[in-house]
């Protein structure tokens, strides 16, 4: 009795141990049948885009080095319709699939241009991860070496970009030859906007990290008694697309670049997006369906994605109001870009109509 209690707890137990091994099996077969389809690593960076689409002068100026969470976006804020910042809710999820590999596209500038949006934008695309924050390896940490440099990407499964933006190589002179040395066969991007508005965007950005700052004007002239402009600095000599372009075009050939208009990006996003994709050889997935103008930001924001409660624009420290600068210098501005921007249009092959 008591044995063959035994032995009826026994085979019950044995009947258990069979089915749980059954369902166990067939747990494990399920899950790697939805990895091997690609399911758990597009559900994984759903979740960490979500985190992504942060306040950007927070992940746009930190480094990697201060702030590595910020690549993957485990520690972020999620931003509402108009950029409101809010703690972010999601699970952090580890992705140990695919492998850690250099940039094939980078978008090198310019600052102010409209890098960030750029980037997000491309992050719906199921191909394209891309690190969250800035790296600064060509400029700031080139010594870090490019193991370091390699560690910060996201992992990619085959057929996928890894892209990076930091809009500081494109007025570095040692980013060209930096770059082309980890594979000259990177694809560039530069977002470029009307220099004037770039040099006023720039600065608006300073005066709320220095708010006792010397008018525009001050700073864009060389003295007050003086129409001339001081190109040194650093507002002005961003915007000598001309000159830093050439500095470029001495390392890799035109056909590595894409230039992409920084008010095009913000009038009509969906064109804009296809010429990115094309470039870099992708299907065009991110079309007008995913944008529309959000009245209260001023821009083009993502609609909302499946899944997810809220659209996302980008945080409010991207479409910043800019201060009123007397006519006569953004006259004067004008004229001064105005040789630099022609010499642009034909290294460029593309009229921005900025004049
Ligand atoms: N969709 C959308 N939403 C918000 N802002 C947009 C968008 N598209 C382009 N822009 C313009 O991007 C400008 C900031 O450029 P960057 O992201 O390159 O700046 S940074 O260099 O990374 O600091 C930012 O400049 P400011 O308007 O001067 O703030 C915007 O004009």
């Amino acid at each position: 009795m008591g044995c063959s209690g035994c032995r009826g707890r026994f085979n019950s137990g044995k009947v258990l141990s069979k089915a749980s091994l059954f369902f166990t099996m067939l747990l494990i077969f399920s899950y790697l049948f939805y990895c091997l389809s690609g399911l758990c690593e597009s559900a994984a960076r759903t979740l960490h885009r979500q985190d992504n689409f942060m306040d950007n002068d927070f992940t746009d100026e930190l480094p990697a080095r201060v702030f590595p969470d910020a690549h993957n976006g485990t520690d972020a804020a999620q931003v509402d319709a108009v950029g409101h910042s809010q703690p972010s809710r999601s699970i952090p999820v580890s992705n140990t699939f695919g492998v850690k590999r250099f940039p094939q596209a980078i978008i090198i500038g310019v600052k102010k241009g409209g890098t960030r949006a750029l980037l997000e934008f491309l992050r719906i695309h199921p191909d394209v991860r891309a690190v969250g924050a800035e790296p600064h390896f060509f400029d700031r940490f080139y010594d870090k070496g490019l193991d370091w440099y390699r560690s910060l990407m996201p992992r990619t499964l085959d057929g996928q970009i890894t892209m990076e933006k930091t809009p500081s190589y494109f007025v570095t002179k040692e980013a060209p030859a930096r770059v082309y040395s980890m594979n000259c066969q990177t694809k560039l991007i530069v977002v470029v906007r009307d220099p004037v508005t770039r040099a006023i965007s720039d600065y608006t950005q300073t005066l709320t990290k220095i708010p006792g700052l010397p008018s525009f004007q001050n700073l864009a002239l060389k003295n007050s008694s003086s129409s001339e402009i001081d190109s040194t600095w650093s507002a002005v000599r961003i915007g000598l697309y001309a000159k830093h372009m050439d500095n470029w075009l001495q390392h890799f050939p035109r056909n590595h670049f894409l230039f992409v208009s920084g008010e095009r990006l913000v009038s009509d996003p969906a064109e804009e997006m296809g010429r990115v994709q094309d470039f870099l050889g992708l299907k065009r997935v991110v079309s007008d369906k995913h944008f529309y103008f959000n009245e209260t930001k001023g821009f083009p924001c993502l609609k909302k994605p499946e899944g997810s409660s809220r659209p996302r624009c980008l945080g409010k420290s991207k479409g910043r109001p800019h201060p009123d600068i007397p006519t006569e210098v953004l006259q004067r501005l004008r004229e001064f870009y105005r040789p630099y921007n022609q010499l642009f249009y034909q290294m460029s092959g593309h009229n921005f109509g900025w004049d």
